[in-house]
């Protein structure tokens, strides 16, 4: 319906200076067709060379893939309060994010079965403003039960997601390597990858100081002593470990792990980076706010701040970066996790009992460029990040390059508009006052997003219908 799209044609042709293609970032145009790239051609046509109405012409700003984010909590149905499919899409939108992967908890229920994933997937209906697939949750209760988390596969999830920690929602429960071994021999005979937030609770010296000494709540030191990098570290040698373990079995052939949100760019990624040069198949990503944040600038009390695992020090930050620029890190995501403010106790300012998440869906793309500028990144290296590698991860070959035959999927937007995310920054996802970015000077601003050729988002609007679709593997 014309109501899915602020442009009425479904044929036209997008012009522009600076177009992401595979080859390199060349001036052109690019042809939608119901929905898909017809035909990308370069060369410095102006406008006047297209039929007036059918073209728009988007002058120095960067026509890119849209962003694959793989790893969001829009925790709908259950806990719209936090969030919900409605917000979280248009916040997707306006930020450039034209698909998004639901991760299984912090909805009500968790997406832990077939018949939840069908819940989550009648939510969805006619809220999403952007392309929604689903990870199911890996848990102790379906774990050993395999034709459950059969039917979770084939009616759709993408892969499966476990903790190796406790996740901060009851409902959720970490898996032990037990599980973890049966999801994989499951996983391997669908193709679809386990992802796992790799931090083991390693009960410690500094563990006990801190539960002895709760005085020190509101420092954001004392929060990194109480999460320190060898949870990280012992987690990864115990996936390395199940994982190989199946392979031995020969019954986990084509099983893929992918580590969510690394944060460690010390010895937790030399062992990823190990395990990658003995020919493990093993993904990893990070988010913008380890890139964007350091330990240093957490004022006592600003649990804004808090996730998990925690933002570590500016040496390891800039480390960070290097792992991504030498290919280490495979790719970014937003780790969006947003709860209400209460549960960031605002008042007391306590790390080790506020809610640990930070809200972003709406601004990875400039954090991601603002804080890589002093890296000399590239646009191209940004769509390998945000885009090509997260659309391997899901198993799609229609999205993630502009390339014929492709989804028409379009992040628009100008690298050099700068912007403060203050009181009167129009953010769309809910609490934007919770976010660690609130107060952040950031630079390029996204100008329009279109899915499937659907133009979403444009100057500040949205199109009237959320014309999204679901994202089912098969
Ligand atoms: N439950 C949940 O979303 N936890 C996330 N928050 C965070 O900071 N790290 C996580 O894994
Ligand atoms: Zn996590
Ligand atoms: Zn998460």
């Amino acid at each position: 319906s014309s109501d899915c799209s602020l442009l009425p044609h479904s044929e036209f042709w997008i012009r522009s200076n600076r177009i992401v293609t595979p080859q390199g970032v060349i001036p052109g145009a690019v042809k939608i067709k119901g929905g898909r790239i017809a035909s990308v051609i370069s060369g410095d046509r102006k406008s006047s060379e297209f039929p007036r109405k059918h073209v728009v012409d988007y002058g120095d700003a960067v026509v890119m893939p849209g962003l694959v984010d793989v790893h969001v909590h829009l925790d709908e149905p259950g806990r719209t309060e936090w969030e919900g499919f409605l917000s979280g899409t248009k916040a997707a939108a306006a930020g450039g994010v034209t698909t998004l992967i639901d991760m299984p908890l912090n909805s009500y229920p968790s997406t832990v079965s077939e018949e939840t994933l069908r819940d989550k997937i009648k939510a969805a209906e006619g809220k999403i403003y952007v392309d929604v697939g689903f990870w199911g949750g890996l848990v102790p209760e379906n774990a050993f039960n395999e034709s459950a988390l059969k039917s979770l596969l084939s009616a759709g999830a993408l892969g499966l997601k476990s903790f190796m920690c406790p996740s901060g929602i009851n409902d959720f429960p970490m898996t032990n390597s037990t599980h973890i071994k049966e999801g994989l021999y499951t996983l391997a005979s669908y193709k679809r990858p386990l992802l796992v937030h790799t931090e083991l609770v390693i009960e410690s010296e500094s563990t006990d100081e801190i539960k002895n000494d709760i005085s020190d709540v509101r420092s954001y030191s004392t929060y990194l002593k109480a999460r320190p990098t060898s949870w990280e570290e012992a987690a990864i040698r115990e996936l390395q470990a199940a994982l190989d373990e199946t392979k031995r079995g020969g019954l986990a052939e084509g099983a893929h792990i992918h580590i969510v949100h690394l944060s460690d760019a010390g010895t937790s990624l030399n062992l990823i980076k190990d395990a990658k040069s003995n020919g493990a198949s093993v993904s990893v990503e990070t988010c913008p706010h380890y890139l964007a944040f350091s330990a240093e600038e957490v004022k006592d009390g600003d649990t804004r701040f808090k996730c998990a695992p925690p933002i570590r020090d500016e040496v390891n930050r800039q480390k960070l970066w290097n792992a991504l620029l030498e290919g280490h890190i495979d790719m970014l995501s937003s780790d969006h996790s947003p709860s209400i403010p209460e549960l960031k106790l605002p008042e007391e300012g306590d790390f080790l009992r506020a809610w640990g998440g930070i809200s972003s869906l709406q601004f990875v793309l400039p954090a991601t460029w603002s804080s890589g500028l002093k890296y000399g990144i590239t646009l191209n290296q940004l769509a390998t990040w945000w885009c090509e590698k997260p659309t391997k991860l899901i198993g799609q070959q229609n999205k993630g390059t502009i390339v014929s035959g492709n989804h028409a999927d379009f992040a628009v937007w100008d690298p050099n508009i700068e912007f403060t995310i203050d009181d009167s920054h129009v953010t769309f996802h809910k609490h934007p006052n919770i976010s660690a970015y609130m107060g952040k000077r950031l630079s390029g601003k996204v100008l329009a997003t279109f899915v499937r050729g659907n133009l979403v988002y444009s100057g500040g609007q949205h199109s009237p219908k959320a014309c999204g679709e679901t994202i089912l593997a098969k």
